[in-house]
């Protein structure tokens, strides 16, 4: 059994809390009855959430200010995994960058705002995976409570993405490492979970630089709370992976299924349309 049953020692560690998806996965968390631990760089954000949350659910909702682009700030957050209350853990802290690489080379900071999503989305986030499957198997096996983790991929994880090629390569990253977990653990009181999404309408675009949001139709754009709910579902399950919403199944079906050969030009010229 995956999550535990919720109480004051059945914690969950939510990074990108401060905002988006990070925020509303809280939100499922608490309304389910899990003390959460909130993190990310920005700590009035999070200590705005763990009022909002504490006053929901009169549970103690913590607050960790931290920077997971940074050895000491993935230390931290690491460290706060030892902790056994801690139950779970979401990581749903990530950012994009949109833009063709042979011009985002020529600009020392889109040189450095890659090296940040590559340490973000891929190092960090197998770092704090890695941590915390160690510790919940461990607690498992010692006659400990059950526990699960949950990834947050997205539909840009299915295939290469020209106009956004760091950014979809690191979520192919985190699809890939999470489900061949998510088979390891067969058999444990662990799971690992991974949510894919589709364009949600969070701090995302914004952080990325691009305006794609707005010029594709209100329907194809989803909300962070429905991720959030079918994420969580999924986690409390111990689901292997999901994917939100129909339009973005079928997405992710064709990125999987559909030859590169036809792929690949087309998404380099939707992704040009929108400016990518
Ligand atoms: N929105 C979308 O269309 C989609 C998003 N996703 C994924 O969802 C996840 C959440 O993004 P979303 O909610 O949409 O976007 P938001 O920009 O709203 O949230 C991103 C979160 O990540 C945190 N974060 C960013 N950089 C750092 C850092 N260096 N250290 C610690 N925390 C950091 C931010 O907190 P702070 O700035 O306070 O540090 C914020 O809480 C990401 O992994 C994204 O790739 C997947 C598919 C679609
Ligand atoms: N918004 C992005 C997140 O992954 C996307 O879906 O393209």
């Amino acid at each position: 059994m995956p999550l535990p049953p919720p109480g004051p020692v059945a914690r969950v560690l939510v990074t990108g809390a401060s905002s988006g998806i990070g925020a509303a996965v809280a939100r499922a968390l608490a309304a389910r009855g899990y003390p959460t631990t909130l993190v990310a760089r920005r700590a009035d954000a999070l200590a705005d959430l763990a009022g909002e949350l504490g006053g929901l659910s009169g549970l103690e909702h913590e607050v960790h200010a931290a920077d997971l682009g940074t050895d000491a700030g993935l230390d931290d957050v690491r460290a706060l995994l030892d902790d056994e209350r801690v139950v779970g853990l979401v990581n749903a802290a990530g950012f994009g960058v949109t833009g063709r690489v042979a011009d985002l080379a020529d600009d020392a900071g889109q040189r450095a705002a890659l090296d940040g999503l590559v340490r973000l989305n891929v190092l960090a986030l197998h770092d704090l995976t890695v941590a915390a499957v160690g510790a919940l198997v461990r607690r498992a096996r010692a006659g400990g409570p059950s526990g699960a983790v949950l990834n947050v991929s997205s539909i840009t994880a299915f295939q290469p993405l020209p106009g956004a090629a760091s950014y979809a390569a690191s979520k192919a990253f985190v699809q890939s490492f999470s489900e061949a977990v998510h088979a390891e653990l067969a058999g444990t009181d662990v799971t690992l979970t991974t949510v894919s999404p589709g364009l949600t309408r969070t701090g995302f675009a914004e952080a990325a630089g691009t305006d794609a949001f707005d010029q594709v139709p209100d329907l194809v754009v989803g909300e962070a709370a429905d991720v959030a709910e079918a994420g969580v579902a999924a986690m409390a399950r111990g689901d292997r992976s999901i994917t939100p919403g129909l339009v973005n199944q079928l997405s992710a079906l064709g990125g999987r299924f559909t030859p590169r050969t036809l792929l690949l030009p087309a998404l380099k010229a939707g992704m040009e349309h929108f400016g990518a």
